[in-house]
């Protein structure tokens, strides 16, 4: 098999062709759901660390939430979990983050393979504006380095903007370009975008922020329909937001000048009704952050 010429900086790896051959041979195997298990995560800027000794272990097909205030370090986590932080400049870190056992940092494991597989929704819908609907979706096959006929890239497009809950409102327009869509549909089209690599994880940060909240209920559906299977992760500020879609919550704190820890963590419902910690309590009852 050959791969065509890849014009962004992800080279193809045999695994991605193979996962995604599966698809489009017409015996669709949904790669399994995989967990993520951050441990011993610190992380730095320069000379100043963020996170000290970050333990998260992120279940396979659960939302898990990370909560805490504004520069606690839960972006910077979520980079790592995919290996974004070490882009920015200067930026280090220690730990190990285990997909489904086998560290993502591992030497031996390419870079482009952690990011195909842990996929990444940001806060501000990042759609290419002028390019449709359609190859929008499209666009992520460049990933499995090869070329799709028309007819599996039809399947696919449908597919995937079916669960990012978008189909109905696009399917007659797919050739309009996505950035004439609304700011709610633009983050589904980034959440289809994202799902046609077929990630094992998906992780979103703060994906509602800029949405307006009928959007957002939308976009929240559309997560908790997705995590039959896709694993998610997802920070967020909004205390419903993470009642309303999180099977799992982890509270975040950074005193001044110190790196940001985890606090507490466990199931959802006990983290808002019945927390270990006071300061879990103070959160997330809005008495500080
Ligand atoms: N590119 C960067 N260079 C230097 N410092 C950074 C960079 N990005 C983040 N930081 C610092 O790292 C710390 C953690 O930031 P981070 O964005 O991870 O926190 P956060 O909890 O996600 O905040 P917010 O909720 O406001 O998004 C902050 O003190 C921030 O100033």
């Amino acid at each position: 098999m050959t791969g065509p010429a890849i014009d962004e900086p992800w080279t193809h790896t045999r695994e991605a062709i193979a996962v995604y051959d599966d698809y489009l041979g017409g015996h669709r195997r949904l790669p399994s759901l995989a967990g993520l298990d951050a441990r011993e995560i610190s992380a730095w800027f320069g000379e100043r660390q963020v996170l000290d000794r970050v333990s998260l272990d992120m279940k396979a097909g659960r939302v898990t939430a990370l909560i805490g205030p504004s520069g606690c370090g839960k972006s910077t986590f979520l980079r790592i979990l995919n290996r974004m932080h070490e882009l920015i400049p200067g930026a280090t870190l220690a730990g190990e983050v285990l997909l489904d056992g086998v560290d993502i940092y591992d030497a031996a494991r390419r870079l482009t393979d952690a990011r195909r597989q842990v996929g990444m929704v940001f806060q501000k819908p990042n759609p290419f504006p002028a390019m449709s609907i359609y190859d929008n979706v499209v666009a992520g096959l460049k990933l499995t380095g090869r070329r799709a006929g028309r007819a599996e890239k039809d399947a696919l497009v449908e597919e995937c903007l079916t669960k990012a809950g978008l189909w109905r409102e696009v399917a007659d327009r797919l050739r309009q370009p996505g950035g004439a869509l609304s700011g709610g549909q633009q983050q589904r089209l980034c959440i289809a975008r994202s799902l046609a690599v077929r990630p094992r994880v998906l992780l979103m940060d703060e994906p509602c922020s800029a949405l307006d909240p009928t959007s957002t209920r939308v976009v929240e559906e559309t997560i908790k329909e997705l995590v039959a299977e896709v694993t998610i992760v997802i920070v967020t500020h909004n205390m419903q937001q993470a009642q309303r879609v999180s099977d799992h919550c982890a509270f975040f704190l950074a005193e001044q000048g110190q790196p940001g820890y985890i606090v507490e963590h466990g199931p959802t419902d006990a983290m808002f009704h019945a927390p270990q910690d006071p300061r879990t309590s103070d959160y997330v009852n809005g008495r500080f952050g």
